[in-house]
């Protein structure tokens, strides 16, 4: 009988404050000195009740910080053409630092032209080739998707040293899998991809010292796929009604089987969600600071 370990919650909120607090005063400082106010714009189409709450909570940090928001609200039936012309207009506006294209879109809509039409300098979610590319080569100096930049920073934070450490990624989405590999590789770690056609996930699973789970597959990862002491960092939000008839919001991880086998662990809400957002805001005033330089 293995002792239960003591796991360590990973406070994804209280980071999140601490970078937006260090955001803000860039923000007064940028401001201070060239007068210009950074401006995020974010366009989201269709009515897809959980981007609203990520798009709203998004507007709500960007004025915290004191940057400008250029929200737009597109109906369903926006087409292809509409929407490139958007992106188009936001690629000229010298007040737009940033853009962001809420995913996914509806389904009439190809993603990613729109996507690869965003200029680099203003793809603060890092899924233009160009950024893409800069990243898989090492070069740290392009835009990192917010989302695995977030989780980066958090285990940094919580692990003194990556070198060395076995880590398993399960999903490999563009916005999120991928480029987490990529950033853990860049930081000296040996790191799988496990995906849906994965034959022995949780045989992988069971080896890894960072376990990184981003599927939308609610509880995907029992307790028994968990190494004791790994540090376990759930990427899924998934809202669930609960017998009481709330709404809930679960992780890629079933919570409470974690619970005395990983090390460290961030919970949903308030893990990954809070940092992915600050991560946004951190790349919008590094956009306007290059804005500045060039
Ligand atoms: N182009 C694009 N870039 C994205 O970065 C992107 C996207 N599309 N599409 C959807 C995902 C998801 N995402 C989240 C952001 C904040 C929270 C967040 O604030 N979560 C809170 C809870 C919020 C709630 O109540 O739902 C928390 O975990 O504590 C969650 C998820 C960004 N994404």
């Amino acid at each position: 009988m293995n002792t239960p370990i003591q796991t360590q919650l990973i406070d994804g909120k209280a980071f999140a404050y601490q970078m937006t607090e260090q955001v803000k005063k860039n923000v007064a400082q940028l401001q201070k000195d060239t007068g210009i106010t950074p401006g995020l714009a974010v366009i989201l189409v269709g009515n897809d009740p959980a981007s609203e709450v990520y798009v709203r909570n998004k507007t709500k940090q960007t004025h915290k910080v004191g940057m400008r928001s250029f929200m737009h609200m597109l109906p369903e039936t926006t087409t292809q053409q509409e929407l490139f012309n958007l992106v188009q207009r936001l690629n000229q506006d010298p007040d737009v630092h940033g853009i962001l294209v809420q995913l996914p879109l509806p389904k009439h809509l190809d993603p990613d032209p729109i996507i690869q039409s965003i200029l680099p300098s203003k793809d603060v979610d890092g899924l233009t080739a160009y950024n893409a590319g800069k990243l898989t080569l090492g070069h740290m100096d392009g835009f990192i998707p917010c989302t695995p930049l977030g989780c980066l920073m958090l285990l940094q934070q919580e692990l003194p040293k990556l070198r060395g450490l076995n880590a398993l990624i399960i999903g490999a989405s563009n916005l999120m899998g991928k480029p987490m590999a990529q950033l853990l590789l860049n930081a000296g770690c040996t790191v799988t991809i496990a995906h849906i056609d994965t034959r022995n996930t949780e045989e992988l699973a069971q080896q890894a010292d960072i376990l990184i789970v981003a599927t939308g597959c609610k509880e995907l990862v029992k307790g028994s796929w968990i190494k004791n002491g790994a540090t376990v960092i759930d990427v899924g939000i998934n809202r669930v009604i609960t017998s009481d008839k709330k709404v809930k919001l679960i992780g890629d991880v079933a919570f409470d089987e974690a619970v005395g086998k990983a090390g460290k662990i961030t919970p949903v809400p308030g893990g990954v969600g809070p940092v992915t957002i600050a991560c946004l805001l951190y790349n919008t005033i590094q956009a306007a600071q290059k804005h500045v330089k060039e």
